[in-house]
């Protein structure tokens, strides 16, 4: 059988090394054909002498002449910018392009991608969340598939696995609660980024820790799975489960549920969108049931954690709302993370961003750009 050639945009960050570990346990199915890196350089040189991709991208142009000189004798190609990751997702050799840089900067290189054919296995929730109709409709039209890594969406994916021609009446996300799970808006006042970062279950990158923290990563997985398995508002519920044991449940029409559970590590998913059809054998720690002789579910406190009810408000009216939202909370978590605002200031920022930025129903392409570039400006005076 070929080897699965894959592009895996942020190789440096949790979700990369993670796939990098998951392609290393599989080299007979999987093979790197591009990394990519933002600014950590040494990570890139050294995943590209043990992996030996065709290319490699550094974002940052000021460590173009480090990464290449490190790699050329090696005969990889390398090249920099973010232009450079729009071309490079377009190379005949790639099959699957791993999305797994963080932030807005994963929405053109994902169209690129897609224009071009390239199945995604999609950790970069963000991109779904600003232009999830525009990415869905695109993925239709090339007759792309886009592979869930999302820990609650693959969930989803794998219950729907032989249930595909079979409608959903909901689905029920997920949520731990993050480190501040039971606090009131009166103990959220004070708290630091060094509390924000700790997550109960998941070791992750320091966007998505914020975001879980405040409950916009919720936010943003409702929206992001919308997209992907065309759900209306009111067939998404969101459930708080401490454990992080059950990633997620689907109930179809008949009214039975299905649920994924498993310990919390994204290799899993990771390796599922890879793979697909297969499971592969693996050596993930197994779950066992009488380590957990309690699973626990209650509702989100949205009274407190603003950003849930926020993100179910620019999904409902959607538009660039949800491109508002995603640009304004990626300035707020910047701002928390360097001590420039507290962390209930974050919704607050985000709210005014989203009344105060002009709407626009059917947004193109360049109106998401346009949205992105006015928010991040109104952001940055708010901070
Ligand atoms: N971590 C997790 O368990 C999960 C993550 N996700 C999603 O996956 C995505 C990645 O998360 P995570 O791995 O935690 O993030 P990290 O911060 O750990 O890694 C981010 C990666 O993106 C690169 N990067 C940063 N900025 C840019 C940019 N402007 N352009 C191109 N590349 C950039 C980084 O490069 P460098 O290292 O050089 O800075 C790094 O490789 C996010 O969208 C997140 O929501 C979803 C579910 C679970
Ligand atoms: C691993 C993963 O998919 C994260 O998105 C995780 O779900 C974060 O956990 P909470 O947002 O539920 O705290
Ligand atoms: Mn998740």
């Amino acid at each position: 059988m070929q080897k699965r050639k894959i592009a895996i945009l942020g190789s440096t960050g949790s979700i990369g090394t993670q796939a990098l570990e998951v392609i290393k346990a599989n080299e007979d199915i999987f093979e790197v054909e591009v990394l990519t890196a933002q600014n950590n350089a040494d990570l890139l040189i050294e995943q590209s002498l043990t992996f030996k991709p065709n290319c490699v991208v550094i974002g940052n142009d000021d460590l173009y002449d480090k990464v290449h000189s490190a790699l050329d004798n090696a005969g990889i190609k390398v090249y920099a910018g973010a232009k450079a990751l729009e071309s490079v997702v377009q190379m005949d050799s790639i099959d699957i392009v791993l999305t797994s840089m963080v932030g807005y900067a994963g929405l053109l290189p994902t169209i690129k991608a897609i224009e071009a054919g390239k199945h995604i296995a999609l950790a970069n929730k963000e991109t779904l969340v600003v232009a999830g109709e525009l990415i869905t409709k695109l993925a239709e039209e090339k007759g792309v598939n886009i592979y869930p890594v999302d820990s609650e969406h693959s969930a989803i994916f794998q219950c729907l696995v032989g249930e595909f021609h079979n409608p959903i009446e909901k689905i029920i996300l997920t949520a731990s609660g993050g480190p501040f799970r039971g606090k009131k808006r009166e103990d959220l006042a004070k708290v630091t980024k060094v509390q924000a970062l700790k997550h109960p279950n998941w070791v992750m990158g320091a966007k998505i820790t914020i975001d879980s923290a405040s409950l916009m990563n919720k936010g943003l997985e409702v929206i992001e799975a919308k997209w992907l398995f065309g759900l209306k508002a009111s067939q998404i519920e969101v459930v708080v489960h401490p454990q992080s044991i059950i990633h997620s449940l689907v109930q179809f029409e008949d009214g039975s549920m299905k649920a994924q559970m498993g310990l919390p590590d994204m290799k899993l998913p990771i390796q599922f969108a890879l793979g697909f059809p297969n499971r592969i054998k693996s050596d993930f720690p197994r779950f066992d049931f009488t380590k957990y002789p309690s699973l626990t579910f209650e509702q989100p406190d949205t009274e407190t954690f603003r950003n849930l009810q926020l993100a179910f408000e620019a999904m409902d009216k959607g538009g660039n709302l949800p491109c508002i939202m995603n640009a304004a909370n990626e300035i707020a978590v910047e701002a928390f993370l360097q001590d420039k605002i507290g962390f209930l200031e974050m919704s607050d920022l985000i709210e005014k961003c989203m009344s105060k930025v002009d709407f626009i129903q059917k947004p193109s392409i360049d109106d998401y750009i346009q949205t992105d570039q006015a928010t991040r400006r109104l952001a940055q005076t708010l901070v």
